[in-house]
């Protein structure tokens, strides 16, 4: 069941905020070297940018007072220099930065998708993949300016704050304590606006995560939205759903904005201090004019770095929840993993035994509602096996369960003797084919959807395989044969066509065990006919599990497994079990004749 939907916020644990931007940050140490660069840059720009007013001085009070026109020309030739380099500097920085932000974006996007391929199926049963995408993409995007201004801002603004605190304190503590003793009061306002708008941005990405997950999901369902007339109820839903999302944007917002009028009210209060120590306790005779409009420029110098480095701690506030919402990915741990101690499957023949199996996929559930329980079987090599029964009989679950998709509760699952949990994923899964009935189809050429079964196959194994399942005529007389562009999901391929290339894919990539999640849909029966012989062929020579539908289609299985009821009720060849006239034959008289004895 998910867990997550659009309606529902994700579930988030309470996380070390110091340790997230650790985290965060602890990606720009591998560029050291170019934000060492970066950062001598913007040194030379500040110097430059000091220097400017005193070439002014020096061209107004030495060489116009002098109308020295030579030496007037070389000053401005001087400073036209210094601009140049101040310009070359500027772009530099920017270019560096741009670059460095844009590589870590991409590692921590590699990262995360990495990750997710890792994970379990359990991790995509528990939330909706526009929710998974507004991770990957929306949230890990919004780092960008973060991870910039770290460098631009916090480093160079910082040091400009300790230096005039410490030139401050050497010319005169007093004064220096009275201009910064509101300090206490700006680290109190901004810790309060700080929890506060953080909690708030939390909530915001949650509600544009359900916005997201609710707009993919109806542009995937968008042929049943539109062939039940339902587009006024999505459109609510939207409209509702966006209407959260800009409400709590709106909240977020209003805490942020707090965090300009802190510094305000503070700076000018330390001013106010500044000049009531210095003028009405100290007295002019104690402080000097000039040391106290000196001190007026100090706090200048003070406050307005401090405002940028408050409007920085705002940008990481925003964005940290982002960050944390990308570790909180990043550190969830895949369910089905190698122990330790695996080995590689070897070579199988294709044996396949279960035994006293439990499953459920809530853990804990009592043992009569489990999906299954205590099922045994043994499959030889190169039989099919036909799984039939009711709708949520756990036909799929236990194909599922041969892949090693989920793990079993109880009892044991092997394959050619060898325990799924002792052998690697990778080892088990290589010689699988899982056909299931969606046949995904990907965007990509018809050779690209079949070469996927097996990489680096030849160009006559792919043929061979697309022959094998009856694929290659009806490929040939596409337009640009195996070269033609396939849209997403095979769009503009009928039902029986995307089944064909399905299994050619599969058939390249000679599973030892087959599963086949038979389509329900009904297809013309010209199709019908290539597909019923493709599937032969995929059948032939591996040992093969049917989840049949229409039960005309396993008449050649080898043996028939009834689910029911959380067991295999009956197994037999469907010879016997006709004669046995018990649940397959009231299922096939149920189909078949429209009767039920
Ligand atoms: N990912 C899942 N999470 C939780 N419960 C699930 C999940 N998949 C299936 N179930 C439940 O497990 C039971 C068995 O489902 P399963 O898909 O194996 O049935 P099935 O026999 O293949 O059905 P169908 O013929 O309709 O495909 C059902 O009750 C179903 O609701």
């Amino acid at each position: 069941m998910a867990v997550n939907s659009y309606r529902e916020d994700e579930f988030m644990e309470n996380t070390d905020k110091k340790k997230i931007m650790r985290r965060l940050f602890s990606y720009l140490l591998a560029y050291k070297g170019t934000i060492i660069a970066v950062l001598v840059c913007m040194g030379i720009t500040v110097a430059i940018s000091l220097v400017n007013p005193l070439l002014i001085e020096e061209a107004i009070d030495h060489y116009i007072a002098q109308s020295d026109l030579h030496g007037l020309i070389g000053l401005g030739i001087f400073a036209l220099v210094l601009n140049l380099i101040f310009i070359v500097m500027v772009k530099l920085r920017m270019y560096a930065m741009a670059v460095i932000s844009n590589k870590i974006l991409l590692q921590i996007r590699q990262d995360l998708y990495e990750h997710i391929q890792t994970l379990s199926f359990s991790f995509f049963d528990s939330r909706p993949t526009g929710k998974i995408l507004a991770r990957i993409i929306g949230d890990v995007n919004s780092l960008k300016d973060v991870l910039v201004n770290v460098v631009t801002t916090m480093v160079p603004e910082f040091v400009t704050v300790v230096g005039v605190v410490v030139i401050m304190l050497v010319k005169d503590w007093r004064l220096a304590l009275a201009s910064l003793s509101t300090i206490p009061l700006m680290i109190a306002g901004i810790w309060f606006v700080q929890t506060a708008s953080h909690k708030r941005w939390q909530i915001f990405r949650k509600k544009a995560s359900n916005l997201n997950a609710y707009v993919h999901e109806d542009i995937a369902g968008m042929n049943v939205v539109q062939s039940f007339a339902a587009e006024d109820e999505t459109q609510e839903i939207f409209e509702g759903l966006t209407d959260e999302h800009q409400r709590s944007f709106v909240d977020a917002v209003t805490y942020a904005d707090m965090f300009g009028p802190v510094i305000d009210f503070c700076w000018g209060f330390g001013a106010m201090m500044l000049y009531l120590v210095g003028i009405r306790f100290l007295g002019f005779e104690k402080v000097s004019v000039g040391l106290l409009v000196a001190f007026g420029t100090y706090i200048n110098m003070f406050w307005n770095p401090i405002m940028n480095l408050s409007n920085f701690y705002n940008n990481l506030v925003t964005n940290l929840t982002a960050a944390e919402r990308i570790f909180d990915i990043l550190d969830t741990d895949a369910d089905i993993v190698d122990a330790k101690d695996v080995t590689e499957l070897p070579d199988i023949e294709g044996s396949v035994e279960f035994s006293h199996v439990s499953f459920t996929y809530d853990k804990g559930t009592p043992a009569e509602t489990k999906v299954l329980s205590d099922v045994s079987f043994s499959v030889k090599p190169g039989e099919t096996i036909a799984l039939v029964g009711p709708t949520g009989a756990g036909k799929t679950t236990i194909v599922n369960l041969i892949s090693r998709f989920y793990d079993i509760e109880d009892g044991k699952i092997l394959v050619d003797g060898y325990d799924l949990t002792k052998v690697s994923i990778e080892s088990l899964r290589r010689q699988m084919g899982v056909m299931t009935q969606d046949n995904f189809i990907f965007h990509g050429t018809v050779r690209d959807n079949i070469l996927y079964g097996k990489l680096d196959a030849t160009d006559e194994e792919m043929i061979a395989a697309a022959k094998a399942v009856n694929a290659h005529d009806f490929i040939m007389k596409m337009e640009k044969g195996y070269d033609t562009e396939l849209k997403e999901h095979g769009a503009g391929l009928s039902i029986g066509q995307r089944q064909l290339i399905a299994f050619a894919r599969t058939m390249i990539s000679m599973p030892k065990i087959l599963i086949l999640d038979e389509a329900t849909s009904s297809i013309d029966t010209h199709t019908e006919l290539l597909v019923q012989q493709g599937i032969e062929a995929l059948l032939s020579g591996r040992t093969s599990f049917v989840i049949a539908h229409r039960l005309s289609t396993i008449q050649n299985a080898d043996r028939i497994f009834v689910i029911d009821k959380g067991g295999i009720l009956e197994q037999g060849s469907p010879a016997e079990l006709m004669e046995k006239k018990g649940a397959y034959y009231k299922l096939y008289m149920a189909q078949f004749a429209g009767l039920q004895e």
